[in-house]
Order: structure tokens, then C-alpha cells, then sequence
């Protein structure tokens, strides 16, 4: 029998929600409730109150015959601030300072229900810039940056570190990363990327900072326009200028101190 209109809600919202970005066209919903379109209207203005109450994203209608609605995930300012805050927590202690200057993240960022939420906060900083595409470079960045794809609705690159036959044939860029100094190579397919494609690079630490502006680098063989540069934690313990700008970080690693195992590690309040 015909489902009564809280039913409908439920199975629209969580159809939406499966799907994030993605349009769904009312006669979809109609067809599938066997219900007119007009009752699916009443129901979405109804989804979009209870959404708009919960604060985890809100519907976008889109009208006419190419129209429909699709869900963009949010996430609130105040869970934004509670997870950066516990992930400052997390990473302020001794057992995770290494040599370099760097602190041991990956346990944290292969999990899944902390990167969720960092995937939601990097989405909604730079939604408005409209990327086409997340790039990151293997090895840590990938999880962040495919999170922040599935955010945002839109694919995502890993640029090789060094040359791959898996790849075919590739763009190759030298670059300096600030953690080695050293030389490396930082490789993509040419099927990776089209020219002028909107590119929201993504990685999980910034140092010197010199990966980043190999990516870009990278990017300008590609004629692809970077539109951002988000950073999971970056490390500002001197003053030493970072060799790129135009970055957003969320945490910052204002202090590692080896020998008195004090790390102090902040939230960027966006
Ligand atoms: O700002 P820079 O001084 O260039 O350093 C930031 C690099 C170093 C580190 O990668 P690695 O730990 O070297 O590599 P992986 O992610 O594969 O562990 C991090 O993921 C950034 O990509």
C-alpha cells in the first residue's frame, strides 16, 4: 500500500544521503513512491527543515527538466571545532615525535571515522571554489584526499613518487621535499588530468613545503588550474618562510621538542 508521507522521508533522505552530490530527479522519487511529483516537492521541503535542524549538509533543488535535488554533506562549525580539537589532543604526545621534526599520524589518518569529518571540513572551505578534481601525492594523503573527493562529488589523483609502468606514460617533475632534502620525483599519467581541469590539492603534512609546490609545478605541466591547497597539519615550529602560500591548514605543529617530549599541536580556527 502507499507509504505515508514520514516513510517517504526517510527513504528519500536516505537515498540522498547514499549519494552525496549527486542529482536526483523528482519523477525518480514519484515514480519509485508512486506518488505525484508534487507530493515529492511537499515531502523535500519537509527533508530540507529536519536537515537544516540536524546541521549535516542541506538539499539544493535544482528546477525544471535537467532538475532535481541532491544532498551536500556539511558538517557544523562546532563538530568541526570538537574534531580538530581531540585530533590536537591525539597528536600532542611524546610517543608520536620522530626524527625530522615530524610526529607519527599514520594510525590516524587510515581511520576511517576520523577522516570523515576532515573530509567534510576541507569540502566545505573550499566548495565554493568549485574543483573538479582532489590531487594528492602517495603516500599518507591519500585517504584525506579521496574523503574530501567523496565530499565534494568529484574524483580524485594520486600523483607517484617516482616513475610507475602501471601508469603509462607520465609527466615527471623533480622536486625538493623539505623532510629529505633531497632531490625526488614526483610523477603523473598523462590520462590523469585534462587541461584547465579546477585541481584542490590535498596532503596530510606541510613542512618546508616543497611537495606542495612541486604539485603545482606538477599541475602547470598539465595546464590544470590549482584552485586550492589543503593541509591536514602543518609544521610552523621556526619562522622559516614555506616555500608556497595560498595553503589551508587545519592544525598547526607549533612545538616539537624531542628531548622534554613536548609537541604542541593547534587547531587553525577556520
Ligand atoms: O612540506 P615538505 O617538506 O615537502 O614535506 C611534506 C611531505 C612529506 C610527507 O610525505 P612522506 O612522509 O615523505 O611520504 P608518504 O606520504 O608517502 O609517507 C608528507 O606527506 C608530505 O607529502
Amino acid at each position: 500500500e502507499k507509504m505515508k508521507r514520514a516513510e517517504r522521508m526517510v527513504a528519500i533522505t536516505q537515498v540522498l544521503m547514499l549519494k552525496p552530490n549527486v542529482l536526483t530527479p523528482l519523477a525518480l522519487f514519484a515514480e519509485q513512491f508512486r506518488t505525484a511529483k508534487s507530493t515529492i516537492s511537499e515531502d523535500l521541503m519537509a527533508v530540507k527543515g529536519s536537515l537544516q535542524l540536524s546541521g549535516h549538509g542541506h538539499l539544493e533543488t535544482i528546477p525544471g527538466a535537467a532538475g532535481g535535488v541532491r544532498y551536500i554533506p556539511e558538517i557544523s562549525r562546532e563538530e568541526a571545532t570538537a574534531v580538530l580539537n581531540s585530533l590536537a589532543e591525539r597528536l600532542n604526545d611524546k610517543e608520536r615525535i620522530l626524527a625530522g621534526g615530524f610526529i607519527y599520524m599514520t594510525d590516524l589518518l587510515f581511520n576511517p571515522s576520523i577522516l570523515r569529518p576532515l573530509g567534510l571540513i576541507f569540502a566545505g572551505a573550499f566548495r565554493q571554489k568549485k574543483p573538479d578534481v582532489v590531487v594528492t601525492i602517495e603516500t599518507k594523503g591519500i585517504p584525506l584526499a579521496l574523503v574530501t573527493a567523496e565530499a565534494l562529488g568529484v574524483p580524485m589523483v594520486v600523483i607517484r613518487s617516482g616513475n610507475k609502468v602501471t601508469e603509462g606514460s607520465s609527466v615527471s617533475i623533480n622536486y625538493v621535499s623539505g623532510s629529505s632534502r633531497r632531490i625526488q620525483t614526483m610523477s603523473l599519467s598523462r590520462r590523469a588530468l585534462e587541461a584547465r581541469q579546477r585541481v584542490l590539492i590535498i596532503d596530510d603534512f606541510m613542512k618546508a613545503g616543497g611537495t606542495a609546490l612541486g604539485i603545482k609545478s606538477l599541475m602547470e605541466e598539465f595546464q590544470a588550474d590549482v584552485v586550492g591547497i589543503g593541509i591536514l597539519v602543518e609544521a610552523q615550529i621556526t619562522s622559516e618562510p614555506k616555500l608556497v602560500e595560498g595553503y589551508l591548514s587545519l592544525l598547526q605543529l607549533k612545538e616539537l621538542n624531542p628531548d622534554s617530549g613536548k609537541t604542541t599541536v593547534v587547531p587553525v580556527f577556520l
